[in-house]
C-alpha cells in the first residue's frame, strides 16, 4: 500500500469518435506527463451519451477502441481505466464497459455496468435498457498501490455494490460517471461523500465536461473523495485533469481509529456476491 498519483480525465465528449480518442490521448499524455500513475477516462468517452449512439458506436472487446486505449497505457506507462464506452457482447448485446489496462497496455479488469440508468425525474428522463443490458459482477483490479473496484455512474447509487468490491479489497472506488443537471447538483457530491464514507475508501469521479448543447448534458464537476468523507479536490464544469496523490494507508489509519467494518453485525446481515454467468 503506497501513494499512487491519480489523474482524472474531465473531458469534452463529441458527436466523433475519433476526435474523442485523440483528446482523450492528448489528456492521457498529459495526466502522465504530470506524473500520474493511474489515468481514469469519463463514462461513454468516445461517444455521445444518448441510446442512439450506443448502437453504432459498439466494438466488441479487443476492437479499435479498445487497441487506442491499450496503447495509451503501454506508451505511457500508467495504469489506465478506459472510462466506459459501448461494447457489443459476444452473446450480441450491447454493454456500458470499462476496460482497465496495466502499465504495459495488457488488460487486467472489465466492468460491465451492473445497474441501468433508468429514470424518470423531473427534468431527466433516460432509459438505458432500451438498448444496454446490464453486467453481472462486481470488478476488482490489482495494483502495486493496492486494489480498486470499478463502478460505472448510477452503480454508484447502490452501496451493496461498493461493500462487495470493499469485500474483495478494494481501497478507492473507481467510477466513471457522467450526471445530469437534475441530479447532479442534488446527489453527484452526496454519493461520493457518502460511498467514500461508509466504506472508509477513496472515491473518484470522473465525468465528461458539460456542453449546454448536447441532448444529455453532463454535470462534470468530477472529484475526490477521501476515507473520511471529505472532498479533497474538485472542478468544475470544463475540460480539465485533476492530478492528486492519494495516500492508501489513510484507509488503514482510518480503519484502525474507528473500525467500522470490523464493527459489521456478520451473524445478523451479510453483502454476498452472487455469480451468473
Ligand atoms: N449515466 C448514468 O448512469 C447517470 C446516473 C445519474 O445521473 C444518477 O442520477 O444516478
Amino acid at each position: 500500500m503506497g501513494v499512487v498519483r491519480v489523474g482524472l480525465i474531465q473531458m469534452l465528449v463529441e458527436e466523433s469518435k475519433e476526435k474523442n480518442l485523440s483528446r482523450a490521448e492528448e489528456m492521457v499524455r498529459e495526466a502522465a506527463g504530470r506524473g500520474a500513475g493511474l489515468v481514469v477516462l469519463p463514462e461513454m468517452f468516445n461517444c455521445p451519451y444518448s441510446n442512439e449512439f450506443f448502437p453504432p458506436y459498439a466494438e466488441q472487446e479487443g476492437g479499435y477502441t479498445w487497441q487506442r486505449l491499450s496503447r495509451m497505457a503501454g506508451e505511457r506507462r500508467v495504469f489506465l481505466v478506459g472510462g466506459s464506452v459501448p461494447e457489443r457482447g459476444e452473446d450480441g448485446r450491447i454493454y456500458n464497459t470499462s476496460y482497465i489496462f496495466d502499465d504495459r497496455g495488457r488488460q487486467i479488469g472489465k466492468h460491465r455496468k451492473v445497474h441501468l440508468f433508468d429514470i424518470d425525474v423531473e427534468g431527466q428522463y433516460f432509459r438505458e435498457s432500451e438498448i444496454l443490458a446490464p453486467g453481472s459482477r462486481a470488478t476488482v483490479f490489482a495494483t502495486p498501490y493496492g486494489r480498486m473496484g470499478v463502478m460505472i455512474c448510477y452503480d454508484l447509487r447502490f452501496p451493496e455494490l461498493a461493500r462487495l468490491l470493499v469485500q474483495k479489497g478494494a481501497l478507492v472506488l473507481v467510477v466513471p460517471a457522467a450526471f445530469n443537471m437534475t441530479t447532479g447538483p442534488a446527489h453527484w457530491e452526496l454519493l461520493f461523500r457518502c460511498r467514500a464514507l461508509d466504506n472508509q475508501v477513496f472515491a473518484l469521479g470522473v465525468a465528461p465536461a458539460r456542453d449546454e448543447k448536447a441532448s444529455y448534458v453532463s454535470y462534470a464537476n468530477s472529484l475526490i473523495a477521501d476515507p473520511w468523507g471529505r472532498v479533497v479536490v474538485r472542478l468544475g464544469e470544463e475540460e480539465g485533469i485533476l492530478v492528486e496523490d492519494l495516500d492508501l494507508g489513510e484507509v488503514e489509519k482510518i480503519r484502525a481509529a474507528l473500525p467500522l467494518l470490523k464493527h459489521i453485525r456478520r451473524d445478523l446481515y451479510e453483502v454476498r456476491e452472487k455469480l451468473q454467468d
